[in-house]
């Protein structure tokens, strides 16, 4: 390829000119076309950093490995600290590039070690190879932070040797560790309900989502991200599948049906998803699970709150913002959801990550009102939520992006894997009920890493 690699020596030079004048390393990247290319095939073939999206109608695909840059935040400015540091960034490169970007649910340091340690409270990674796919497209992006002290030779010769190992890997057999339960999260959930009722019933919050951390460990050090991955690719159609791996034996990853926003120049689509009901499994009572649904006043005031509050959140900053007057039906392989689209149009030039910061959590991850819950959860839950729950997408350095909420997910750390599961309380729910679909909502991970087989209710519309 030899064009390529004049076009890559081209850029770095240039990076490596300003990285001089400028005295701080400059990003240089390059992008061009190339053939198809099997994504997990990469994922499970490489010991770099793995980071993966793919749009829920599966129409972009986007795979990075290993970092060029990663840009952390911490505390209640996260979002803003980040944003001005990718604002810095973004100034270097001609061309148009894309991060990988993640955020804890709360800012609130638990005193206890636990397993979200390395994942920290706001990333974003420009990944050095990032395979993206737009329809038909299909693109490769290289991407390298130069400083002035190494050369261009010593640059170009690591890319080349990065890129020549892609070109042949092995497959080795992937692990299929077998899973032992080490928590259910059952006893903590049933208390974390009762709180939760208490609080309602004081008017402290008129809805809170509580969560459930189920844990096990697994027989093999290597967990097979690909492999799961590519199953819930498969059989998880109409939800996101996600990844955030930054070391070999540290990832986090899931299949959500719930984005959180898309941006497009002044165009803004999010969607409040919350109320929920099993998804039978014979087409023939489908109609009457949806009709029930829809009618259900329990699950309807649930799912009004989210409305009422993403629209408020996005107040500030739209024209317009529309919605219809009625949630619809939201699908997924074992669960059917109210769903209200919602769709603004900016008249301020507000990011990407202020938005988000406006909408994090809605009250379909963190309750109503949204401060006073979040500082409950804080109290009620005994586990940390770590990055479940929370934005999680890619944006450009052209200010668009998606990012969805990381729910119907799971942590792996070393040998252990954590799966997360939680339900909207409101005045009228019970436990029992509320149990079952922390249930229902963990099946897709499950079913993914081989725990539990659910009957197939049919595909998604
Ligand atoms: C908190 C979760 O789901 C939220 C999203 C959709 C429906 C929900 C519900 O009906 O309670 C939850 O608000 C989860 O899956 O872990």
């Amino acid at each position: 390829m030899p064009d390529t690699q004049t076009h890559i020596k081209q850029r770095i030079e240039q990076a490596h000119k300003r990285a001089r004048a400028w005295q701080r390393p400059v990003l240089a990247s390059y992008t061009w076309e190339i053939p198809s290319f099997d994504a997990f095939h990469i994922i499970q073939n490489t010991e770099t950093s793995h980071y993966y999206f793919t749009s829920a109608d599966r129409s972009l695909e986007m795979l990075g490995c290993a970092d060029a840059l990663v840009l952390t935040a911490s505390g209640a400015e996260r979002f803003q600290r980040l944003q001005y540091d990718w604002s810095l960034h973004r100034r270097d490169v001609d061309a148009i590039l894309y991060a990988f970007s993640g955020f804890s649910f709360d800012t609130f340091v638990r005193p206890q070690k636990n397993m979200w340690e390395a994942f920290g409270e706001a990333s974003l990674v420009v990944p050095k190879f990032l395979y993206r796919r737009l329809g038909d497209t299909h693109t490769l992006t290289v991407s390298t932070l130069v400083s002035a002290k190494q050369s261009v030779e010593q640059y170009l010769i690591q890319l080349a040797d990065q890129l020549a190992q892609f070109s042949s890997l092995q497959t080795p057999d992937s692990p299929s560790p077998t899973y032992t339960q080490v928590k259910n999260g059952v006893d903590h959930f049933k208390s974390s309900f009762q709180q939760a009722k208490q609080a309602i019933k004081e008017e402290k919050v008129e809805k809170i989502v509580i969560a459930r951390e189920e844990i096990y460990q697994t027989s093999d050090e290597a967990f097979p991200f690909a492999e799961t991955l590519r199953h819930l690719e498969a059989q998880q159609l109409g939800s996101y599948i996600f990844l955030y791996q930054p070391k070999r034996e540290m990832g986090f990853f899931g299949a959500t049906p719930e984005r959180l926003v898309k941006k497009e120049g002044p165009y803004i689509e999010t969607a409040a998803i919350a109320g929920t009901t099993k998804r039978p499994l014979s087409e023939d009572e489908a109609e009457a699970a949806k009709a029930h649904l829809l009618h259900d006043q329990k699950n309807l005031e649930e799912h009004d709150i989210v409305v009422k509050s993403i629209k408020h959140a996005l107040a500030p900053y739209s024209a317009t913002i529309k919605a219809p007057e009625s949630p619809r039906i939201l699908q997924t392989r074992s669960v059917y959801h109210l769903h209200t689209p919602i769709q603004a149009t900016l008249d301020t030039n507000a990011s990407l990550l202020s938005i988000i910061e406006s909408l994090h959590p809605t009250p379909a991850l963190g309750g109503y009102p949204k401060r006073t819950s979040v500082r409950l959860l804080r109290d009620i839950e005994r586990f940390d939520r770590g990055w479940y729950g929370s934005p999680f997408g890619w944006l450009s350095t052209e200010g668009e992006g998606e990012f969805v909420v990381s729910i119907r997910s799971a942590l792996v750390h070393h040998q252990f894997v954590a799966m997360y599961a939680g339900c909207g309380i409101v005045q009228e729910s019970e436990l029992e009920s509320e149990l079952a679909e922390t249930e229902m909502k963990l099946s897709p991970i499950k079913e993914a890493l081989g725990l539990n087989r659910v009957t197939p209710g049919g595909s998604p519309s």
